[in-house]
């Protein structure tokens, strides 16, 4: 197994020192990192012990124009530089090189490093992995994998006393994005890539999202972290999502399945009994009813087969600027707290202390079932009662109750949200109204 993540006695600093963080890139992703760090500075230093300095943020151009814009005075074309002045180095700039020996520098000079560069650690990940080691500097990649779901610490720490059999999902967002806006929407693949694109869910080079080179590097971290060796790219069957066409869509729905790029990684057994892992990225015909069928636009689903814990899945945002800033900023404030406090913090201390509220200020939507009489102007005696207390009506259906002991009709309200106590006053009333024989049942609806 790749020491991942190195306990780093020599790290430990005084916890009132603060922290410096160079950031090697600042485009869709980098850009949310620094808005992160700056909008929410008062929370981490909160959550960290130390405030958290951005020192600098490495770019190619200086004056490009950015999703958010740090302070100007920021942006620097010198890497190095801050690479060396940095606590800890949070790699967003893509690709092979500079990355590759950036990162390098920092590991070799013992500082923690966070990446989101998938293409270089399923490349290079065992000469990082292995300079980490021996310096015992910190290196983590959430951010790599399915943008902002949680998927590589738990399968390195939750899953750690259990043996991971497959991993299989959708990794790559930009082409889940594309299939989907073709199946749904009759997109043309070029509209629907182009569309990712401003969307900030695809590469620097798109054809790594839709050859599947993209979803395969994933494979083989997940692979890596699932099974505990360095697996790299050249290790995964690709085949990405470039011959998929409007026929194959549609003769997929006509046999109830939709199309989903997979990448799938799997223990098996060779012919001659050799055991091993097996790693493919494909595009899958999946039954519509399947879970991952349902994974629409940029969203990522991975399920995890393990022994004892059976079928998991994790599931959410993919990609984006600021869904992956958002795990790169749980690497940077995990490995910020191991350096401060020597491990994570007991308790996330809040910022400002958040009062529990009584449970009758929470904003619900409710099925309401009446029995009333079925005369004229109850409906409007009925509707008198939510107006009253501003629970608007989002449906409404009647229905004739023939068979009950009191004859009438039963109405069925869904209502928008609403506060619990403004409905519990409805129903209050509405149990007092006299053509309303009985409030049979509410039941809150979520999810719609
Ligand atoms: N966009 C997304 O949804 C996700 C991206 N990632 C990964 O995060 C990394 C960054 O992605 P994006 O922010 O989308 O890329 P981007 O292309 O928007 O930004 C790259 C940034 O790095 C800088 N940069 C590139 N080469 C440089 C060099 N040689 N010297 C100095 N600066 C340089 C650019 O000026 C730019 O600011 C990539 O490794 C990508 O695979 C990971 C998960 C999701
Ligand atoms: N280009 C990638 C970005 C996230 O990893 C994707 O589309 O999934
Ligand atoms: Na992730």
């Amino acid at each position: 197994m790749p020491e991942l993540t190195a306990p780093a006695a020599q790290d430990v600093a005084p916890a009132t020192e603060g922290l410096t963080v160079a950031l090697l890139g600042g485009g869709t992703v980098g850009s949310q990192v620094a808005r992160i760090l700056t909008e929410d500075a008062a929370v981490l230093h909160d959550r960290v012990g130390a405030p958290l300095t951005l020192g600098g943020i490495a770019v190619r151009t200086l004056d490009a124009e950015r999703d958010w814009q740090a302070d100007p005075a920021r942006y620097t074309r010198d890497a190095e530089a801050l690479v060396d002045g940095a606590d800890i180095v949070v790699e967003l700039m893509g690709g092979i090189e500079p990355a590759r020996s950036l990162i390098l520098r920092a590991l070799e000079a013992g500082t923690a490093v966070v990446t989101g560069n998938k293409a270089l650690l399923a490349a290079h990940g065992a000469e990082l992995y292995e300079a980490a080691s021996r310096s015992g500097a910190q290196l983590s990649f959430e951010a790599s994998v399915a943008g902002a779901i949680p998927i590589l610490r738990p399968l390195r720490d939750s899953l750690s006393g259990d043996t991971v059999h497959r991993v299989m999902g959708i990794a790559n967002g930009t082409t889940n994005f594309i299939l989907d806006r073709m199946d749904a929407e009759g997109a043309s693949f070029e509209e629907a890539l182009a569309e990712a694109q401003r969307l900030g869910y695809a590469e620097a080079d798109p054809t790594a999202d839709v050859g599947g080179l993209d979803a395969a590097a994933k494979a083989a971290i997940l692979a890596t972290l699932a099974f505990g060796s360095a697996y790299t790219l050249d290790q995964v069957s690709v085949e990405g999502i470039t011959g998929i066409t409007a026929e194959d869509n549609a003769a997929a729905a006509d046999a109830g399945y939709v199309v989903k790029l997979l990448a799938i990684a799997e223990r098996g057994t060779a012919e001659d009994g050799t055991q091993g892992a097996v790693l493919r990225v494909h595009p899958t015909l999946i039954p519509r009813e399947h879970p991952l069928a349902s994974v629409r636009g940029a969203f990522n689903a991975v399920f995890v087969e393990a022994e004892n814990a059976g079928e998991l899945m994790f599931y959410g945002p993919g990609a984006g600027g600021a869904p992956t800033a958002s795990a790169v900023m749980g690497d940077v404030v995990a490995i910020a707290q191991r350096i401060v406090r020597g491990g994570p913090a007991r308790l996330r201390t809040p910022v400002a202390a958040l009062p529990a509220l009584d449970p009758a200020e929470a904003r619900t939507s409710s099925l309401v079932v009446l029995r009333v009489a079925d005369q004229p102007g109850v409906l409007r005696r009925v509707a008198a009662v939510f107006e009253q207390h501003a629970v608007s009506i989002e449906t409404l259906r009647q229905v004739r109750d023939d068979d009950a002991e009191i004859p009438g009709a039963s109405l069925r309200l869904i209502t928008h949200r609403a506060r619990q106590r403004d409905l519990d006053a409805v129903v209050a009333d509405l149990t007092a109204l006299d053509a309303v024989h009985e409030v049979a049942s509410v039941l809150r609806v979520e999810g719609n």
